[in-house]
Formats: structure tokens, C-alpha cells, sequence
């Protein structure tokens, strides 16, 4: 299959690789410097080359499959010259947060949504470390597009390393992740710790303990179901820097707006824990 990856960073290089050794895989970049280096040097994921093509992303062909591995805070720019693709190409998108949802209802094209547990930090530009084992979910956005997340696309890209699992629920789905992300993201990027810091300093555990209540509370999910899952991910991608940490170290904006700011603002109720992180993390940004 041709598979098309939107953006090369942690997320796109680690599904690049991966997918490069049973699909004919293209990564969409912004700067010429990096599609020049990923085309010399290949994608170094742990040590190990896999041979992927770059092409500019304004250079954007046709592929059977796109996967849009950018962040919620690059969408907008990128969601005009994504409208002009095929109408029929699939395009799997794999956000945290949920602030993309009402954006891409206005693409025409068939869309599927992934949420992904894998903990990957970035190296440079061609270069990744697998830093926690995760999987990847995968949902369709409508009805219209659910046979073919589940028996054509999920199928198609799961792989032994590389598991990717249909789910039928696609709200439960990215609500789940939504409070592991406003847990352990904020958290981890304000004290520019690793993901098992959130578990192993007791009163960072209490604080993510609180922030998960409130969000379960909030997104009617079960409170101890979610916390056993906040806990698990923050074991298995315990040595892991979260994407956020990343946003405050480099001074990107980060994606809180869609996670912790996507809560507070569907919320009727206060959410003490989750305002105050929030401001926490806008005041970082600006620093
Ligand atoms: N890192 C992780 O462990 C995990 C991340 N996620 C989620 O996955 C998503 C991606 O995160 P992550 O990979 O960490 O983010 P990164 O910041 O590492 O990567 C985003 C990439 O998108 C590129 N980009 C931005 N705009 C464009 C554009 N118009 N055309 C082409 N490329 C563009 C950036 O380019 P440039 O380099 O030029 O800035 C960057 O390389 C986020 O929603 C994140 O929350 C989910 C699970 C784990
Ligand atoms: C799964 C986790 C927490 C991995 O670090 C992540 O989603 C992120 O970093 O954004």
C-alpha cells in the first residue's frame, strides 16, 4: 500500500518506520533540510535504519492512505491543502486532545481516528527512540467509514510490533485518552520530568490522582477504570519525555488548549485541578 505520513516528527517518524517494512511509505515535511536528510540517512528508529521517502508536504501526491501525524496546534494550517486531496483517499488522524474533531468535519474525504499509547521522543530529524510500548486504537469517524477502519485499514497496518486494534466507540475511545493526556502531559512538562515521575513522587500521583477524578467526572467515565488506565500508561512509557515537554522545552505552544482547556470548557461544573494546571502550563509558554 502507498501510505502517505503528514508531518515527521515523533509520532510520523516511529509509524514510518514501521510501516515501512511492509508498505511503501512517503513522509510529508515541512523543511527542506529534513526532507533532504530522511531521504540520505532513511528513518533511524532505535538504532536501526528503515528506508522511507520525503517529499514537502506542498509537494503532496496521491496516496492510498494518508496518516496525519501532526500536532492539534499545526491542523489549521495544514487542513486546506489536505481538502484539496483525493476525494477518495482515506486519511487516519492521530491527535491527543479532541479539538480536532470539529475541525476535520469539514473534509469530504473518508476519516478514520487513532488514538496512540506508544511514548516516542525525537531525536533529531530523522532520528527516534522507542521509548514505551503502547498500541494504537482506531475508529472510524462516522458510520459510513466504519467497515473500512475495521476490515480494510486496521487490518492492513497492524502489525506483530506494531499492534493497531479497531474500536467501535470512537468517543469512548479518545475520551480515554483525553484524561490520560490531561494527567500526565501538564504534569510531566511542568517539571520537565519522564512519564514515571507522574507515578513515582508521591505528590505529583496525588495531583494526577485528582486530575483524573475531576475528568472522569466530567466525561461520566468510571474513575477507577481510568486511573488504573492513567497508571498503566505512565508505567509503560515510564522513561518517556511527554510530547509536552517537548512544546515548553523548544517554547512551541502546546496542546493544552484540546486537552485540560478542550475539559474546561465543555464542563458546567469547576474543575479546580484541571484550571489551575491549565494556567500553569499557558504561563510556561510565555516565559
Ligand atoms: N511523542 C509522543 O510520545 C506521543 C505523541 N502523541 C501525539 O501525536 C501528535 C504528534 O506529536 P509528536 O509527533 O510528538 O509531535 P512533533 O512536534 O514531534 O511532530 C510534529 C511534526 O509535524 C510537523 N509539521 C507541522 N506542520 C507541518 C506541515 N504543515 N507540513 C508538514 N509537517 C508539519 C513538524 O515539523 P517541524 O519539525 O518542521 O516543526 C513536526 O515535525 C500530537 O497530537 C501528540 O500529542 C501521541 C502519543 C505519544
Ligand atoms: C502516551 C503519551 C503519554 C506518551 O508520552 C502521550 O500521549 C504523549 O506523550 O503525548
Amino acid at each position: 500500500m502507498k501510505i502517505g505520513v503528514i508531518g515527521a516528527g515523533a509520532i510520523g517518524m516511529f509509524v514510518s518506520a514501521k510501516l515501512s517494512k511492509s508498505h511503501d511509505v512517503t513522509c510529508y515535511v515541512r523543511r527542506d533540510e529534513q526532507r533532504l536528510i530522511i531521504n540520505d540517512e532513511g528513518i533511524r528508529l532505535n538504532d536501526q535504519t528503515y528506508r522511507v521517502a520525503s517529499k514537502l508536504f506542498d509537494n503532496l501526491k496521491n496516496e492510498d492512505l494518508l496518516i496525519i501525524c501532526l500536532k492539534q496546534t499545526h491542523l489549521d494550517s495544514a487542513l486546506k491543502k489536505l481538502s484539496e486531496n483525493h476525494p477518495d483517499t482515506p486519511m487516519l488522524f492521530l491527535q491527543n486532545g479532541l479539538s480536532h474533531i470539529d475541525k476535520i468535519k469539514s473534509l469530504s474525504q473518508p476519516i478514520l481516528i487513532g488514538t496512540c499509547e506508544h511514548g516516542v521522543l525525537r531525536v533529531s530529524d530523522y532520528e527516534v527512540r522507542h521509548k514505551g510500548e503502547g498500541r494504537i486504537y482506531l475508529s472510524a469517524f462516522e458510520e459510513t467509514t466504519k467497515e473500512l477502519a475495521k476490515e480494510r485499514i486496521s487490518p492492513i497496518i497492524d502489525g506483530d510490533d506494531f499492534p493497531v486494534i479497531f474500536k467501535d466507540d470512537l468517543m469512548s475511545m479518545l475520551y480515554e485518552k483525553l484524561v490520560i493526556n490531561s494527567v500526565i502531559n501538564p504534569i510531566t512538562a511542568l517539571f520537565q520530568v519522564e512519564n514515571g515521575k507522574v507515578l513515582s513522587n508521591s505528590h505529583l500521583k496525588e495531583i494526577a490522582y485528582n486530575l483524573t477524578v475531576e475528568g472522569c467526572e466530567v466525561l461520566n467515565l468510571d474513575e477507577n477504570h481510568m486511573w488504573k488506565r492513567v497508571q498503566q500508561v505512565a508505567e509503560h512509557t515510564s522513561s518517556n519525555f511527554s510530547s509536552m515537554v517537548y512544546d515548553i522545552q523548544k517554547g512551541n505552544e502546546t496542546e493544552i488548549e484540546s486537552m485540560n482547556g478542550y475539559l474546561l470548557n465543555i464542563s458546567d461544573q469547576e474543575l479546580p485541578n484541571h484550571e489551575l494546571i491549565y494556567h500553569l502550563i499557558k504561563a510556561k509558554e510565555i516565559m
